[in-house]
């Protein structure tokens, strides 16, 4: 049998930074499983080209786009061009980054007072372990929903802040815990205005010719084996054995793979009840961002959820409109969620998001130059965004994730600090991570790691 000295299995972010990193601190005979038939998993698969929103503080990230010669831009923002709101019958009307501008002064200082309020709650939260925070239990034991509902009895406030958060995390508020909300929020909450933009096909493809490791695609993992002598990975390819293991997947496709002996029995649980929220992306390219041209930013919120909003993702010098949107799959029945058939049916979906478009943006967003859309759902690996858990799971199960079993060790952004837990950076910093565990396992030193 093959024998590497680290099997890496995923060669998304995560795996391929992991693998990385093991070459440049001297560990080598490191192989890339990869099930895909390229290399990038959730980064080329789930996000479109050219659109992988990074924040400024986002400095490890920053520095490894420049290392590997991607460029990074900001995205363009005009503040004086207007938001636009839709309403499920058809009604528009023009808002304020997503604020409806009718909303009275004591809903905005109500709106006000409950973001300094979660401000200093998610100050007390600890970004590594958030279930060892002071609250942890009390704040895990209620959904972001019940916990709003509980500071304001302001109803249009609440749906208002309500819809953002799904936005943000792609599940309803009622089936967020409250404790996951505050790390995911982090210390600066509503700080997210000034984004940079990066491509993440050329980030991964670039990673994967760097990687110093064999990457190896069309090679799905189903079994693991471990024992005192090693550990051997098993696909329809073949096996191959190797003295550690990086899982750089997510808990939501780890509960795909047979491991022998098997995993501790909470472990199994967290990756059965591992919680998923999938957004199909969308981009419809135009001959130029026309929307300007009529005072509009581009940026429109759809009450029925196909898409649930857009933004403009057009290039620095305008030379395309591009508009980027996002529709949820949690179903029609919470707000903003689209209708299964819809979701199943990309002809149809397409039919709908380009009838909105016009509905918000004028004729000219019928003729797009060109229109595509990342897949979300029936594939064969996890194309979640992020993962917002259920209450009572984090003090559960958030332990866990980092825990290694036996020789095998976990990365992937599901088990990165917060709040960069879920991003790219995430993803960036579980491979350091775990390379640092697999290095030190074999007296290997790896500096940087988070
Ligand atoms: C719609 C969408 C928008 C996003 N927008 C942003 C954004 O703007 N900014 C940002 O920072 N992040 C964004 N993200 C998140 C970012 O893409 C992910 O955090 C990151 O790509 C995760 O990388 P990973 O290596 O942890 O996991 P993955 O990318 O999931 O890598 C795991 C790899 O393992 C492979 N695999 C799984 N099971 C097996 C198996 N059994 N055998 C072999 N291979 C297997 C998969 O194919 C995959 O390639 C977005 C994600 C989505 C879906």
């Amino acid at each position: 049998m093959e024998h590497a000295r680290v099997v890496v299995v995923g060669g998304g972010v995560s795996g391929l930074v992991a693998a990385r990193a093991l070459h440049a601190h001297g560990v080598h005979g490191v192989v890339v499983l990869e099930g895909a038939d390229r290399p990038g998993g959730r980064a080329t698969e789930g996000l479109l080209p050219g659109s992988a929103f990074v924040r400024e503080h986002e400095r490890g990230l920053l520095e490894l786009a420049d290392e590997l010669g991607v460029p990074v831009d900001p995205l363009a923002h005009d503040p004086t061009l207007n938001d636009l709101r839709v309403d499920e019958e058809g009604g528009i009307e023009l808002s304020d980054d997503n604020l409806p501008l009718d909303l009275s002064w004591w809903s905005r200082i109500r709106g006000g007072r409950l973001l300094d309020r979660l401000t200093r709650l998610a100050a007390g939260i600890d970004p590594t372990a958030p279930w060892l925070s002071p609250r942890a239990e009390e704040l895990d034991s209620q959904t972001a929903r019940s916990w709003l509902r509980a500071h304001s009895s302001d109803c249009a406030l609440l749906d208002l802040i309500e819809e953002h958060l799904t936005t943000e995390a792609g599940l309803p508020a009622d089936r967020i815990s409250m404790l996951w909300l505050l790390a995911h929020l982090g210390p600066r909450p509503g700080d997210g205005k000034d984004l940079l933009r990066l491509d993440p096909v050329l980030l991964t493809d670039r990673l994967s010719a760097g990687a110093g490791a064999a990457v190896r695609t069309g090679h799905h993992v189903g079994r693991v084996d471990q024992d005192h002598t090693g550990v051997r990975v098993h696909g329809p390819w073949g096996s191959i054995a190797a003295d550690h293991l990086i899982m750089a997947i997510s808990p939501a496709d780890a509960r795909h793979i047979e491991f022998t002996p098997s995993l501790p029995s909470s472990r199994w649980r967290m990756q059965q009840q591992w919680p998923q929220a999938e957004i199909i992306q969308t981009e419809v390219v135009y001959w130029r961002p026309f929307w300007r041209n009529f005072g509009l930013s581009g940026q429109v919120h759809f009450d029925d959820g196909i898409p649930a909003w857009t933004m403009d993702n057009s290039p620095g010098d305008s030379s395309q409109g591009r508009l980027l949107a996002h529709t949820y799959t949690f179903g029609e029945a919470d707000p903003l969620g689209a209708d299964q058939e819809v979701i199943d049916e990309p002809a149809r979906h397409r039919g709908l998001l380009l009838d909105n478009l016009v509905l918000a943006l004028g004729p000219l967003a019928a003729q797009p130059l060109s229109y595509s859309c990342s897949k979300a759902g029936g594939g064969r690996y996890s194309r979640a965004y992020r993962c917002p858990a259920p209450p009572g799971f984090l003090t559960e199960y958030g332990p866990l994730l980092r825990r290694p079993v036996g020789r095998i060790h976990w990365a992937s952004t599901e088990t990165a600090p917060f709040p960069e837990n879920g991003n790219l950076s995430g993803a960036l910093s579980s491979g350091l991570r775990a390379a640092t565990e697999v290095a030190a396992a074999g007296a290997v030193r790896c500096p940087g790691a988070a």
